[in-house]
């Protein structure tokens, strides 16, 4: 024992470290009495070190003060450390007498020796010049143990300088979480909530990494039990990792990302069952391996997102950035490749605040950006219901004007077909007329001269009126034709036709019935005498030759004459004995009117 090292106390001490006077064993039977591992020989020397890895067991340590002149007899032993669960401290009172102090990390707030600190021990040298002061730690896993000794005040600058700047981190993670959870309440957006449970999480687990104690965040005492950090631990990596998905994963595209997340939050899951199953070591252990998948994974897809454009990607990146350098740092030091100092201690806290800051931006980023995207798509659809309307109204106006023209069209065509209809009806009429007229002379033919005697013979029945038939053939017409050619024949056949016309009244009727022959009826009322006379007026009318191309015509005609009721009771009787008559005169020597008894004649033919 004596020739182990002793601290020597100066009355400048106050906050040294004395890691480098510190030795320890470890009680793997983890049974051993205060008075069995005071008597252990095996005591090394922690050699200035303050990590121990891979600790599982109870370690013992033993410390030499020396008081040196003119220092204070009272000093305090701050046991800055993070990992152990329990703690008992033995230092001997006046009589030497060992006294045990258990750690108070299991009683409230206010009953802590100083500011809620949970591993702060008085040390007092009463008369004596020099002590051994024991302690027996227990940790679940790696075991640090940065020590240091203290005057009171001096102590409690420097504690109240820290909780100043832990406040402050606290405050902004607590009022960013507050916050969000204030957005979540609003907008319902899943997000916000893992956000706030991410960061109120994260603070637990900083208060309890750093050494501080949960009951720093609440004044009267939580409810500790083995294993609380690793549920603390997990409990905070589950809601980072569901955060992450939450902002970085995206289920249509990159699946393998979420779901590999989803693992990582399985394995927090079952490191919590393991806890309730006892295995306390395995729970921490698998809540640190768990870290050390999603951390560089979710760093790596914010890197790559963030390289793509995404803003709210490259908050993340430098929000959990510092985290990642932390747990690198826990990692370290866990595994004994670095010592702890005030540095890596408080690191956390620094990382935790700096990553509630930037999760907020980054989620107010991508809020920012669904929200451009919404508006995008709105005016996209906006514009696009204007090209549609737009396009329709086109559509309407072409509409219309194809319909104004086609109605022009089609009243054009109804125009034509008018027109056409008008043109058949004359056609037809023109037909209907040539059916019943003569084409040389106008005059109606043979058919339309059966309708009207018809028509003649009726009304002188009804009205028993007589009506005069006569029939017509011109003289020696053949030689006409054929010494002076059939164009003078067809002018001369105009020019009777015009001659009988004129003759006539209105209601009489002159047709050519063929050739050279024409009849004329002469209707009701006509007497015999008013007929005979016509006739002879129209025969004296051909008395002088006529002058046709430069010719003189000398022409004659021979007619018919016949009464009704008197010369037939009926149309053929009448036309048979009209056609008697006109034998007679050309007979009796052509260019003269005969009836039934009596033949007259011209002069100029007899
Ligand atoms: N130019 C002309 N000649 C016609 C037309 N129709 C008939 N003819 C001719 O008229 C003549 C009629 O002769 P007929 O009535 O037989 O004898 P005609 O010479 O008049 O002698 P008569 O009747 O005995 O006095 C024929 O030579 C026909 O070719 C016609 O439309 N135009």
């Amino acid at each position: 024992d004596d020739a182990s090292p002793a601290f020597l106390v100066q009355p400048d001490s106050s906050g040294t470290y004395i890691n480098s006077k510190l030795e320890y064993f470890v009680d793997t039977s983890e049974t051993m009495t205060f008075d069995e591992a005071r008597s252990h020989a095996d005591f090394v020397s922690a050699g200035g070190r303050n990590v121990l890895a891979r600790v599982r067991h109870p370690i013992w340590f033993r410390l030499k003060l020396e008081r040196g002149a003119d220092a204070p007899a009272r000093w305090w032993l701050d046991y800055q450390i993070f990992s152990p669960v329990e703690l008992q401290f033995y230092s001997p009172d006046q009589n030497g007498q060992y006294i045990k102090q258990a750690s108070k990390k299991y009683e409230p707030f206010s009953a802590h020796p100083s500011y809620g600190r949970p591993f702060f021990y008085p040390i007092t040298f009463n008369d004596q010049q020099s002590m051994v002061i024991y302690w027996r730690s227990v940790s679940h896993s790696a075991f640090i143990f940065p020590v240091r000794i203290w005057q009171q005040e001096k102590w409690i600058d420097l504690t109240l300088t820290e909780y100043l700047l832990y406040g402050l981190l606290l405050g902004i993670m607590f009022g960013l979480s507050v916050y969000n959870l204030f957005i979540y309440l609003r907008i319902r957006d899943s997000m916000f909530l893992l956000y706030f449970f991410a960061i109120v999480s994260y603070m637990f687990y900083s208060v309890n990494i750093n050494g501080l104690d949960l009951n720093i965040l609440w004044s009267t005492s939580f409810h500790r039990f083995k294993g609380l950090s690793s549920c603390i631990t997990a409990t905070t990596g589950i809601f980072s990792v569901l955060f992450a998905i939450s902002l970085l994963g995206n289920l249509k595209r990159r699946k393998w990302f979420s779901y590999t997340l989803y693992g990582v939050v399985a394995i927090y899951l079952s490191a919590i069952g393991l806890v309730f199953a006892g295995q306390y070591s395995w729970a921490e252990l698998l809540t640190q391996w768990a870290g050390g998948v999603w951390l560089p994974l979710v760093l790596g897809m914010s890197a790559y997102l963030s390289y793509l454009g995404s803003v709210w990607a490259r908050c993340y990146l430098i929000g959990e950035g510092p985290t990642l350098v932390g747990s690198t740092l826990l990692v370290l030091l866990t595994q004994g490749v670095i010592e702890a100092d005030r540095f890596n201690t408080t690191f956390y806290f620094v990382a935790g605040a700096w990553s509630a800051i930037m999760f907020s931006q980054a989620l107010a980023e991508k809020v920012n950006s669904l929200k451009k995207a919404a508006t995008a798509a709105l005016n996209m659809a906006v514009t696009e219901k204007t090209a549609r309307l737009k396009e329709a109204a086109q559509y309407q106006i072409s509409l219309e004007e194809k319909v104004k023209q086609r109605t022009k069209e089609l009243s054009l065509e109804i125009l034509l077909h008018q027109q056409t209809l008008e043109q058949l009806r004359e056609s037809q009429s023109k037909l209907e007329e040539m059916a019943y007229s003569d084409v040389l002379t106008g005059l109606p033919n043979r058919r339309m001269f059966q309708d009207r005697l018809l028509q003649a013979y009726t009304r002188a029945q009804r009205q028993d009126s007589p009506f005069a038939l006569a029939l017509i053939d011109l003289d020696h017409f053949k030689r006409i034709n054929d010494s002076l050619g059939h164009g003078v024949g067809d002018q001369l056949l105009q020019i009777v036709a015009q001659r009988l016309n004129a003759a006539l009244r209105h209601s009489d009727t002159v047709a050519r019935l063929g050739g050279d022959e024409f009849a004329m009826i002469l209707t009701a009322p006509i007497s015999r005498d008013d007929a005979i006379s016509i006739c002879q007026r129209l025969l004296s009318s051909f008395d002088a030759p006529l002058l046709i191309e430069n010719h003189q015509v000398q022409t004659g005609m021979s007619i018919g004459l016949a009464w009704f009721p008197d010369d037939g009771r009926d149309m053929d009787e009448l036309i048979g004995s009209a056609d008697v008559a006109l034998y007679q005169a050309k007979a009796a020597g052509r260019h003269r009117l005969s009836y039934i008894g009596h033949v007259t004649g011209s002069n100029l033919h007899q």
